[in-house]
């Protein structure tokens, strides 16, 4: 059978565990045929992002229309984008329908604490967005306030809703999280138009966290190609991460914060488990 087409308009992560290897990671192992425009090439490893090479607005236009006009996605995520221009660019095909079912990642800050992206380029996406999934660092940048308990997460995705994304995902799964919101759990706030939820899963105690939010967006919209209606494919995802989570707890790969096991390697033979 010919793969769904998903497509991820992101950043180069040297390192590999996020950005667009990372997406391109969760679709194979999703079976889909992955797609790329890369916004911006970072210089990065598990410890730090060194260097930010941005790509011009126009090289990222003329990247969406060669994969419209003969590859076209039938779920597109957003990750790192960088500038305003390269965001007002990839919202001028959101708003032409070449970008469909479409997840908002609004990816500010790394794990490592680098400005990756601005409010004020996120805003001009998130109108499109079938999806948007701030964690609570990128839902208090673009809210204003800080959010920070499960309470203010299901406030914080309900509000977030107003930007004009269709559903919010507001997770909790922060590398830096304190003992007492991990005690709760990986909880994420789930808005879908008629109602918030709560999703709870358990908490995987590791360091190997470069990349969660990419591989979540990533494994949402992949779910969306499949036909998934949007509260499954995030029940998909969440389930998704944290088993690439827990499969590369183990492991050393890097001295920073490394990446998941995106391939299910270590739930098949054990390697790098003990
Ligand atoms: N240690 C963990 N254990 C279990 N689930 C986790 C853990 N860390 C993150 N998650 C889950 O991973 C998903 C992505 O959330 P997270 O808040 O980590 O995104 P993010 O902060 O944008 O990621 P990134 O590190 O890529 O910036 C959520 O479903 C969250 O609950
Ligand atoms: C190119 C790129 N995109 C996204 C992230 C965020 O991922 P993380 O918060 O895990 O560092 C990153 N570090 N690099």
């Amino acid at each position: 059978m010919t793969p769904p087409i998903v497509l991820t308009v992101a950043g180069s992560d040297s390192g590999a565990g996020a950005g667009i290897q990372a997406d391109l990671k969760v679709f194979a192992a999703m079976r889909l045929y992955g797609t790329s425009v890369i916004t911006a090439i970072t210089a990065q490893n598990t410890r730090d992002v060194r260097g930010i090479f941005p790509v011009p607005a126009e090289m990222v236009t003329e990247q969406i229309t060669a994969l419209t006009d003969d590859l076209p996605p039938v779920a597109v995520k957003t990750g790192m984008l960088g500038s305003t221009a390269v965001a007002e660019a990839v919202s001028v095909a959101a708003r032409s329908g070449l970008l469909p079912n479409l997840v908002v990642d609004p990816v500010l800050i790394s794990t490592s604490g680098r400005q990756l992206g601005v409010v004020n380029a996120i805003e001009r996406l998130l109108p499109y967005a079938m999806v948007a999934t701030p964690n609570r660092a990128e839902a208090s940048a673009i809210l204003g306030w800080t959010v920070s308990t499960p309470d203010d997460m299901a406030k914080a995705a309900g509000q977030l809703a107003a930007t004009g994304a269709r559903y919010v995902v507001v997770t909790g799964g922060d590398a830096d999280a304190d003992a007492e919101s991990s005690a709760d759990g990986a909880v994420d706030a789930l808005w879908t138009g008629d109602g918030l939820r709560l999703l709870r899963g358990p908490w995987v105690d590791t360091r190997n966290t470069h990349g969660t939010g990419c591989s979540f967006s990533a494994a949402i919209a992949g779910r969306l190609a499949l036909g998934d209606a949007v509260p499954d494919a995030v029940a998909f995802a969440k389930e998704y991460v944290a088993r690439a989570l827990l499969g590369a707890q183990g492991w050393e790969l890097g001295s920073g914060h490394g990446p998941l096991d995106h391939h299910g390697w270590s739930g098949r033979d054990g390697r790098g488990s003990e």
